[in-house]
């Protein structure tokens, strides 16, 4: 019988964890879990798949959030109310700067809140920033591994398509509040889109509890629209690395 609404999962089987890390995609749960040591599977429902793993003898909980806030703010819930209390993001995004390429590493200090959830938690006028050990943790994970990440802010949209300007759509309009802001963004230094750091930041700071984000640059909006098949997995790959070092920093 699990413990939470929809995580499936109970404060049992986290076996102490107070750290999790937090993929969107649920295939990349056991991609994570596979850098640990004794990784074991929980519980897969809806979107959430998590797994269980040990690094240098600390508990660490696994739990993909799928795409967008509302799914996010499931997760980091249920995962507070099992005694979670850091939450780091590893995902896929998009760049918009012209000098950010393809398989870069980014790690996230603020997000433009282009979502909904955030405001369920906090007035816009709130701002949704990286908890600061989390952020210093995965730049001196980046850096010991040899990377060196950009660092600064994304924008963060509840949609993939007009959210993220993207006229490569069926119909390929656009509601006009969303024409230019891809230049906008881009103009206020803006390093990328991706969909769920606003909520993540938003609602880990109102509720005192810490996050961080890293993501892997799996396209450049300034040249193409479809990622490469070919590069995905090694972007993930190169992020992944860096937010298990990044645990192992936060836990030492
Ligand atoms: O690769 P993940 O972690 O899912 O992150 C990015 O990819 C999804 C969109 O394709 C969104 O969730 C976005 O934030
Ligand atoms: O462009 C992109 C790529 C990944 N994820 C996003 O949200 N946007």
């Amino acid at each position: 019988m699990s413990d939470v609404f929809h995580l499936g999962l109970t404060q049992a089987m986290l076996e102490g964890a107070k750290i999790a890390i937090v993929p969107g995609d649920p295939a990349r749960s056991e991609r994570i879990a596979a850098h640990m040591d004794k990784p074991k599977f929980l519980a897969s429902s809806r979107e959430f798949t998590s797994w269980l793993g040990y690094l240098n003898g600390v508990p660490v909980v696994v739990c993909s959030t799928g795409i967008g806030g509302p799914s996010v703010s499931i997760c980091v819930e249920e995962l507070a109310q099992l005694g979670v209390r850091t939450f780091l993001r590893i995902g896929t995004t998009g760049a918009i700067q012209p000098h950010i390429r393809v398989g870069d590493i980014l790690v996230t200090t603020g997000a433009v809140r282009l979502d909904g959830a955030s405001r369920h938690f906090a007035p816009l006028e709130y701002p949704a920033v990286a908890d600061f050990a989390c952020t210093n943790a995965l730049y001196n994970a980046a850096s010991a591994l040899g990377i060196k990440p950009y660092v600064g802010i994304s924008a963060s949209s509840d949609t993939f398509y007009p959210g993220q300007e993207r006229y490569d759509t069926f119909s390929a309009k656009i509601y006009p509040a969303y024409r230019g802001t891809l230049q906008q963004w881009q103009d206020l230094q803006v390093m990328n889109y991706e969909m769920e750091s606003a909520t993540l930041f938003t609602m880990c700071a109102a509720l005192g509890l810490r996050a961080g984000m890293v993501s892997g640059v799996i396209v450049n909006r300034t040249q193409q629209e479809i990622p490469d098949e070919a590069t995905i997995k090694s972007t993930e790959e190169k992020a992944i690395s860096v937010v298990i070092k990044a645990v192992t920093l936060l836990n030492s």
